[in-house]
């Protein structure tokens, strides 16, 4: 429960203001939207549902105030083709219609939307409809997240990281890109934990997570808790020979940490021992093979004294 608050907490303090979209195509609807909101939120607009489209594949509004009636394409087609795109099916979209015929909102409803607004806009009225569903929508944003998002380090967890290696193993067979596999275990954990405690164990493992992440800089790239003690980064369209690098950069980032551990077989401070594996062609072999390998190596560095990078390319 303790981590479920630390994560609540950090997505508070990290969340910038929420950002809406209001799309119609009467310029003073937009202005007496945006008087209403400015002040506590980020608002955008599009004159037309073409506009709304291709501000949405740049960037994805907390909720959209979209209006019914518009020339060309129509809010309850916009707002169907919206639900249709994983993309952006799970933005909230509140109508704002002249028309208060039942049959009306229930076409709305139909087609994904979450509420309706009458013009001419009561301010105190508007702003509580918006505010609710923005309430709804960060916590099921939080619930998501909390699927996918390890609560001790910030980290991907288990899950995210099965289900992304699959979906990256299929990917990179189809496309003849290269995946590589990083494993990560840290030393002696266990005598780190006994003498300094499973508090104290957890903020290093929070400090360990934090110096992975900043290896992974491509997009595409994903560090993930996959047990215990234990990390492992997803390279995806990187070479053997290139995760090799970052496998180095997370070996010494963590050195470079610095953190006590007394017990440590070597120098007094926590390390980490790593295993790399990668395949250029994904397609030949099943792909707990990347895993088995960058596991075998893992243990491979253990065996030959730890704080070190082994490697094998499939
Ligand atoms: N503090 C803390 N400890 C954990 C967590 N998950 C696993 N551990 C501990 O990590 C330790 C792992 O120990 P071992 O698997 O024996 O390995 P090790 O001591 O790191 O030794 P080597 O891997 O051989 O270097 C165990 O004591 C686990 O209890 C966690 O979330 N927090």
């Amino acid at each position: 429960m303790q981590d479920f608050h630390y994560l609540a907490d950090r997505l508070a303090i990290d969340a910038p203001p929420p950002l809406l979209l209001v799309v119609d195509d009467q310029p003073s609807n937009i202005q007496t939207l945006y008087a209403i909101f400015k002040d506590r939120y980020e608002v955008c607009m599009a004159v037309n549902s073409a506009d709304a489209l291709a501000f949405c594949a740049r960037r994805t509004p907390d909720l959209i105030l979209l209006d019914v009636v518009m020339p060309g394409m129509g809010g309850y087609a916009l707002c169907d083709l919206l639900k249709r795109d994983p993309r952006n099916c799970d933005i909230p979209v509140i109508f704002v219609t002249g028309n208060s015929d039942p049959l009306d909102e229930v076409q709305g409803f139909e087609v994904g939307g979450v509420d309706f607004i009458a013009k001419p806009f009561h301010a105190t009225v508007v702003r509580a409809r918006v505010h609710t569903q923005l309430t709804l929508k960060r916590q099921s944003d939080l619930l998501r997240m909390m699927a996918l998002i390890d609560g001790l380090t910030g980290v991907a967890n288990r899950r995210q990281f099965d289900t992304l290696l699959s979906g990256e193993w299929r990917r990179c067979g189809r496309s003849g890109q290269p995946l590589s596999l990083i494993m990560i275990d840290v030393d002696h954990f266990k005598r780190y934990n006994d003498r300094y405690g499973h508090q104290q164990g957890d903020v290093c493992l929070r400090a360990v997570a934090t110096a992975i992440k900043a290896a992974m800089r491509r997009p595409h790239d994903l560090a993930a808790r996959y047990g215990g003690e234990e990390f492992a980064c997803l390279l995806p369209d990187t070479a053997f020979e290139g995760a090799l690098v970052k496998a180095a950069e997370i070996e010494a980032g963590v050195r470079a940490l610095a953190l006590e551990h007394a017990d440590a077989a070597l120098g007094g401070i926590v390390t980490v021992s790593v295993g790399v594996a990668g395949i250029g062609a994904p397609s030949q072999l099943v792909e707990t093979a990347l895993v088995q390998a960058a596991d075998a190596q893992l243990y491979r560095a253990k065996r030959e004294g730890r704080a070190r990078v082994c490697g094998a390319a499939l």
